[in-house]
């Protein structure tokens, strides 16, 4: 546990730690101890506890080790907008000449696999911050999931797991100490916790100037949603407050099928305001740095899970690259049905034919059976948010609402 935390957190030096003083925070991890479930409330025999004004967290229940920074990443979500810094449940990475992208996405979406980029400097994974001044990681490391872990798909994480890395619930060679990374017999939540400088181009200290790109990552196993489309303000706000995904197994214990799930601001656990506060947040940053937003799908194509196929890592990179070398603004565009996202027609690098969903599936009726079911839901969370006004009109509230799927 203490070397989990000396992996993840930002690393004092030792002349900070000579005046380190109290600490800020303090985390009682009890993980080996259930929590009461009969205590009024209390729905499982784990619980996270926060008391903000003693500044302390117990958890109790589970010893998945990333309770602790996530734990916090909620303290974050309370004391930065109070700031007015926006706290991101988001990777992020800067290219050569400067430009900062943002990848917001729930858990097994890609925030850490396509941060990780070998042409770019890595400033975070996971959780990060946006001030006045650009961007900065709140920690000191990763936490890569390595299940089915190839070293020609993803060299640098693989190259990250070495001594001093601790790789969770993976099964080893007790011999040879060799991983056998396709082992889910533990779980398929298997991960690697190393320090970003495990990482060759990690960029240290982890900040950088203001995004130059906001990329909403969603893994949709519905297969209907674009590989990539480009949004406008409105857009963005819809997605990010919906903050889709299909929930793979994996993470959340229970899941073996994947499921539509709809968790605000791609973190409904962590917010601590309404979540249009963070979007309206979102949205002033993004206008003032003149961001472009993004919905990435790197979910299902050709049909939904069980038909179609996951879309491949190296096309989605190809999106990525086209989104970080604004290529991708220049391109043709054309608009969907029911959701109504601007597609691009070429990507260089990625079959033109998988850009618009509904020509890789076989089954057009079927396709859009899908389309107009997905849309259905998008519209059923959504319900909770219309009568939330943010400003002093309600225009904003109707902007936003528009930008979702019609039909
Ligand atoms: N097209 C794709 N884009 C991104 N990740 C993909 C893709 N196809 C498969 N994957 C796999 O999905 C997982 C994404 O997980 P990860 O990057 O850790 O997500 P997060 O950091 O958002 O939790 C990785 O295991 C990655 O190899
Ligand atoms: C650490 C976590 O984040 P992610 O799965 O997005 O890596 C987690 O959800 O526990």
């Amino acid at each position: 546990m203490d070397n989990w935390v000396g992996c993840r957190c930002i690393r004092p030096s030792p002349e900070e730690l000579e005046s380190f003083g109290t600490p800020d925070f303090t985390i009682y991890n009890a993980g080996q101890f259930p929590c009461n479930r009969y205590t009024h409330y209390m729905t499982s025999s784990t619980s996270i506890d926060l008391n903000l004004a003693r500044r302390e967290m117990v958890i109790l229940g589970t010893q998945y080790a990333g309770e602790m920074k996530k734990g916090l990443f909620s303290v974050m979500h309370y004391l930065m907008p109070k700031r007015q810094i926006l706290s991101l449940h988001s990777g992020c990475n800067m290219g050569k000449s400067g430009d900062v992208a943002l990848f917001f996405g729930l858990s097994g979406t890609g925030k850490t696999t396509l941060s990780t980029d070998h042409n770019r400097y890595l400033i975070g994974d996971d959780e990060h911050c946006w001030s006045d001044t650009g961007v900065s990681n709140i920690e000191g490391g990763c936490y890569a999931k390595c299940i089915d872990l190839s070293r020609e798909k993803e060299p640098d994480i693989w190259n990250a797991i070495k001594f001093g890395t601790v790789v969770e619930n993976v099964v080893f060679d007790e011999h040879t100490r060799e991983v056998d990374y396709t082992d889910k017999s533990v779980t398929e939540n298997t991960r690697a916790a190393y320090p970003i400088e495990y990482i060759p181009n990690a960029k240290i200290p982890c900040v950088g100037p203001h995004p130059k790109n906001v990329i909403l990552l969603a893994c949709d196993a519905f297969g209907v949603l674009p590989p990539v489309s480009k949004l406008n303000l409105a857009q963005t706000m819809y997605h990010f407050i919906s903050g889709y995904t299909a929930l793979v197994a994996g993470t959340e214990e229970g899941v073996k099928e994947p499921q539509a799930t709809f968790s605000a601001c791609f973190g409904a656990a962590f917010i601590m305001m309404h979540p249009t506060k963070y979007a309206a947040m979102l949205a002033e940053k993004m206008q003032k740095h003149g961001a472009t937003g993004w919905l990435v799908n790197t979910g299902w194509s050709g049909g939904r899970y069980g038909s179609g196929k996951r879309i491949k890592l190296p096309y989605t990179r190809k999106i990525i690259d086209a989104i970080h070398s604004g290529s991708l603004l220049n391109a043709n565009y054309k608009k969907t049905k029911v959701f109504g996202l601007e597609i691009p027609t070429e990507v260089e690098g990625v079959p033109s034919e998988i850009l618009d969903p509904v020509n890789t599936w076989a089954d057009k009726k079927a396709y859009d059976e899908t389309l107009l079911k997905l849309g259905g839901l998008f519209k059923k969370n959504f319900e909770t948010f219309t009568t939330y006004k943010i400003g002093k009109d309600n225009n904003l509230t109707e902007e936003i609402l528009a930008a979702g799927p019609n039909f």
